[in-house]
């Protein structure tokens, strides 16, 4: 009986995943950062899952309007929510798509990890280094600001770079955030970060493979 106990134990242990915490912290900026909070196995099959059983936008919900003018995003773009969620995309109102098993399920798993539940998560398809995505903050209106962003990524490891509005105001100098998102990992954007940060994946000549993100995000 104590032998089995033991073996069950020792079982449970090898499989858990401790997963280690960085957190990082500037003026007005609270990252929480997970490296390894997927496995690479979970993480390869989620990839696969993903290349092989989902479209992503297309049409005018793969442009993005600037000055007047319409140009096509430079990634892929696709989102999910619970039933009966609408939410605004590129100008557009969209009636959030159900969704996946294993999102869903990737979704609990914060859940579970975190304390924080989410109703709504955005896709984003980065098949090499030359898709990016621009300085943005993830200001829309509808989100719930008090839910902090949960960012997960698979594949390709890109560099994710945090830059202060007064930065970009040139009002004064405060020195960039900048990490590397691993397959895998979780980053947690916490309050106020989004208020007072943009962030940006920029462009990467040396980055040769598929990546995906996920920004789980609580809608109102
Ligand atoms: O791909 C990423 O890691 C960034 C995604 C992002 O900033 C967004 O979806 O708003
Ligand atoms: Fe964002």
């Amino acid at each position: 009986m104590t032998m089995s106990l033991t073996t069950l134990y020792e079982k449970l242990m090898k499989n858990a995943q401790p997963s280690q915490w960085r957190k990082i912290v500037a003026e007005d900026l609270d990252l929480d950062y997970c490296e390894r909070f997927l496995t690479a196995a979970e993480s390869a099959t989620l990839l696969n899952y993903m290349e092989n059983n989902v479209s992503y936008f297309d049409g005018r919900l793969s442009q993005v309007k600037v000055f007047g003018q319409y140009y096509p995003i430079p990634r892929q773009q696709v989102a999910f929510g619970d039933a009966g969620l609408l939410y605004k995309f590129s100008g557009t109102v969209v009636p959030a798509q159900p969704w996946p098993q294993p999102l869903y399920d990737l979704k609990r798993k914060i859940c579970t990890t975190r304390g924080v539940d989410y109703n709504f998560v955005l896709v984003n398809r980065y098949k090499n280094g030359e898709d990016h995505m621009g300085e943005h903050r993830d200001d829309e209106v509808e989100l719930d600001k008090t839910v902090p962003i949960a960012s997960i990524s698979l594949g390709q490891t890109r560099k994710f770079v945090f830059k202060h509005t007064d930065v970009r105001k040139k009002i004064r100098q405060v020195e960039l955030v900048k990490l590397d998102l691993h397959n895998g990992s979780l980053l947690m954007m916490n309050q106020p970060t989004n208020e007072y940060w943009y962030h940006s994946i920029p462009k990467e000549k040396n980055a040769k493979n598929i990546r995906l993100n996920f920004t789980f995000r609580k809608i109102k």
